[in-house]
């Protein structure tokens, strides 16, 4: 899978590299071979008007029997090993090609249609997170049968609001191609615009959109899109219904664009040289995201060397698709991850800092999870306390916090936002951020729920690592009132 993952949409841009050079390959043998035929035809043509020239003068051109035996040389046997030549090269040439494309596939492996898929749902939901219309996303750069696929994609996952806005692009464009083979493509896009808006109920849109597109067919064709509106016609227009958005999902969408309502009131940036030995010449710079529950970012904690050694480490291993609760794949984790272990010299490290900066035991912590995020990568909002604890995490207890290193900057989006606490962090490299998940009585903390904004544009890495609650009695010591 490549689209979750920038990383791995990495390897594809070297993937069309080898197609290229194939291509490359394959197009300039092509053309020795015609260049070689070429040359045969002119001598032979040159030969052959002689010929003929000589017979107007003189009808017994042929009689010559070494002007005979010469054509029908030529004809018995130089022109079959020119087509035998030719036959057997261009199987030669067509074989070495679908070879080189097979191996390519069998490196890599190829994007498939679930990959277009991912990719086209990611495109729309920055449009839904950001507010972005088609044409804003589309910036001009896209070509009327890109925005076509889109629009079909969108379609087929019963989208329909957001597909009507791709195909009426594409329409748009289709309309702006002045070629012979424009009525062919324009009937396809007004075909799935009727359909959409069909779907969308909006039965009189779809009879006119159809209609538009009647007079510029040829009468005497039956083509599908008259069977289609006939079909129309004789439809009851569908109910469709509106997905109704979570309470928060307007919050969520705002803070993502980086808009706090109201702002934020008292909150404060120190240095804190006290929290730990280690920070006494060089203090921890603080910054206070929420009070109550606590969110706070601790910026330059690790330098861009060490992450390069974790990123390092990561690479070494075979990132797979983020799941969420009961494993499952789906568009509300959309990353590849690795877990790391702390027995390599600079985990280590980082698991004795998390020590130091939490001022809580690291005897229970998880590995940590190294993610990075693909098209319209996000982690839709969600918490990450554990509501199934698996037998494994019985002694260890739940995620009392969560520790976010943020392993890279990213250009735009990608923020990590709490839609009920009216907060919003920018990705910034080298720092963290921790976050209770637990109250005081271990019970879930429901105010925390969180999520990783869709990246509009660059690679957002993060590395999470778990705390458990289990041996922190005497760090964070427990109450009994369920509500602290
Ligand atoms: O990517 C983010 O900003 C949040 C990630 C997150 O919440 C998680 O991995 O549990
Ligand atoms: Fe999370």
């Amino acid at each position: 899978e490549y689209y979750s993952s920038i990383d791995k949409m990495q390897m594809l841009g070297e993937v069309e590299l080898d197609l290229i050079t194939a291509t490359h390959m394959y197009l300039t043998q092509r053309q020795d071979q015609l260049y070689e035929m070429r040359s045969f035809v002119e001598r032979v043509k040159l030969e052959h008007a002689a010929i003929r020239q000589e017979l107007l003068r003189d009808a017994e051109y042929l009689e010559q029997p070494l002007q005979a035996f010469r054509l029908i040389n030529r004809l018995v046997v130089d022109w079959p090993a020119l087509h035998d030549s030719l036959a057997a090269s261009q199987k030669q040439l067509r074989e070495e090609y679908a070879k080189s494309v097979n191996e390519t596939d069998a490196a890599q492996g190829l994007p498939n249609k679930d990959d277009l898929k991912g990719a086209v749902l990611g495109l729309q939901r920055l449009q839904s997170v950001y507010n972005l219309t088609a044409s804003d996303m589309a910036n001009n750069a896209l070509f009327w049968n890109e925005c076509f696929e889109i629009g079909i994609q969108l379609y087929q996952q019963a989208e329909y609001r957001s597909a009507l806005e791709w195909l009426q692009l594409a329409a748009q464009l289709v309309d702006q191609i002045e070629d012979e083979n424009a009525q062919g493509i324009s009937a396809q896009v007004y075909e799935y615009l009727g359909m959409t808006y069909m779907e969308l109920g909006e039965k009189q849109k779809a009879v006119e959109t159809l209609k538009e597109l009647l007079p510029s067919l040829s009468p005497d064709t039956p083509h599908p899109a008259r069977f289609l509106l006939d079909e129309v016609e004789g439809t009851e227009p569908k109910c469709p219904k509106e997905p109704v958005a979570p309470h928060w999902y307007a919050n969520y969408s705002r803070l993502c664009q980086g808009k706090r309502v109201p702002e934020p009131g008292s909150l404060s940036c120190y240095l804190d040289f006290e929290r730990h030995p280690r920070f006494r010449l060089s203090p921890l710079k603080v910054e206070q995201a929420h009070l109550n529950p606590d969110i706070h970012i601790y910026y330059d904690v690790l330098t861009d060397a060490q992450i390069e050694a974790v990123l390092e480490l990561a690479k070494q291993l075979e990132s797979f698709r983020s799941t969420v609760v009961g494993d499952v794949v789906t568009e509300t984790r959309v990353s590849q991850q690795v877990w790391l272990d702390y027995t390599s010299p600079i985990m280590s490290s980082i698991g004795q800092l998390l020590g130091a900066i939490s001022g809580l035991e690291t005897t229970n912590i998880e590995k940590m999870q190294v993610a990075n995020y693909g098209i319209g990568g996000q982690y839709f909002p969600h918490y990450d306390y554990l509501s199934k604890l698996p037998d494994s995490y019985k002694e260890s207890g739940n995620r009392i916090t969560t520790n976010m290193f943020y392993l890279s900057d990213v250009l735009q989006g990608g923020y990590t936002v709490f839609p009920l606490l009216n907060v919003f962090l920018r990705p910034v490299k080298g720092s963290l951020v921790i976050w209770p998940n637990e109250l005081r009585s271990l019970a879930p903390d429901y105010r925390v729920l969180h999520a990783g904004c869709p990246v509009l544009e660059g690679s957002k890495r993060i590395g999470n690592i778990w705390i458990h609650s289990t041996d922190q009695e005497f760090r964070r010591p427990c109450t009994l009132d369920p509500t602290e």
